[in-house]
């Protein structure tokens, strides 16, 4: 068993990676595939918990609770580290401690906060509104004074860009990793120049969200990396996948009678059984009952 905190990992995998790829897993048994992939990190999306869990948008709807929730769920199912979406940390500073507390508690590496109202929106919709600077700096100084465990990584988004252009946004960035910020999370970015801006102001690493039909074109991890990027997220693409192929799944049962025609596009038995490690606790089973059956 590792005895790496979960930050610890999420930590080391940063240093190991130039970019770290860190993908969105909606549930426990998709972070599991993503394990067995041989990625090195996993993503919490909130608006994946909204959407997936929910059935509601991502406009600031769900509690932390909500979100604990399917931390849990996905840490106690890979070893993988886990970075959260904390929104805007559900209030006031002591609000955000008890975020920082109970995310770790439920076994995240870390979370991202960001600098938009309570009332938020997805990083990459028009009319976002922001907090000011110095309450953005005191949502991070917040976190980090909550730390129970050092390794925790505070990361602060901000979302000013759109709004306020690129020389606010950095000046924001700077504060925030003045404040104790671990890393910067640069929401709808446009350009690798406006990344570079970042990652060269910046001692921390700065993370680019590579999050489909949004303001950021789809640049490559090379790409990225070569302007200084330390961190790739995918929050929903795989979520986006699935959501494809099971509506196609519904359609085609209902227009053709049978779902033969889409069998081929599912993940069978097997594989299925194969990702659980299933036949190790039918395995099990027989070894501790079989006395019994006889
Ligand atoms: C990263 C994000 O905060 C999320 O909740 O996953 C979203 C992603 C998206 O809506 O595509 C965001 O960028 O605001
Ligand atoms: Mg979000």
């Amino acid at each position: 068993m590792s005895t790496q905190t979960a930050g610890q990992k999420f930590r080391a995998a940063i240093s190991a990676n130039t970019p770290l790829q860190i993908v969105g897993t909606i549930n426990a048994y998709t972070a599991m595939m993503a394990e067995r992939t041989g990625h090195q990190a996993l993503y919490l999306s909130g608006a994946g918990v909204a959407n997936a869990s929910f059935g509601l948008p991502d406009l600031g709807m769900t509690s932390l609770n909500d979100v604990c929730e399917d931390i849990r769920r996905i840490t106690a199912a890979t070893s993988l580290p886990l970075l959260v979406d904390a929104d805007t940390g559900w209030g006031g500073a002591f609000n955000i401690a008890r975020t920082v507390k109970e995310m770790t508690r439920a076994g995240a590496a870390g979370f991202h906060i960001e600098d938009q109202v309570a009332q938020k929106r997805c990083g990459h919709r028009p009319n976002k509104e922001i907090v000011s600077l110095d309450e953005m700096v005191d949502r991070v100084k917040a976190s980090v004074d909550a730390r129970t465990d050092e390794s925790f990584f505070i990361m602060a988004r901000t979302d000013a860009l759109a709004q306020q252009g690129l020389d606010a946004a950095i000046e924001r960035a700077l504060a925030c990793e003045a404040a104790g910020a671990d890393a910067i999370f640069a929401e709808a970015v446009y350009t690798l120049e406006q990344y570079q801006a970042f990652t060269k102001a910046l001692k921390v690493p700065v993370l680019a969200n590579i999050t489909e039909f949004g303001q950021t074109p789809l640049f490559n991890k090379t790409e990225l990396g070569n302007v200084g990027v330390a961190m790739v997220l995918y929050p929903l693409s795989a979520f986006r996948a699935m959501n494809k192929a099971a509506l196609n799944v519904y359609q085609s049962i209902l227009a053709n009678g049978d779902q033969k025609a889409v069998v081929d596009s599912m993940q069978t038995r097997a594989e299925l059984y194969d990702f659980l490690n299933y036949h190790s606790f039918e395995q099990k089973l027989d070894q501790l009952f079989s006395s019994k059956q006889k």
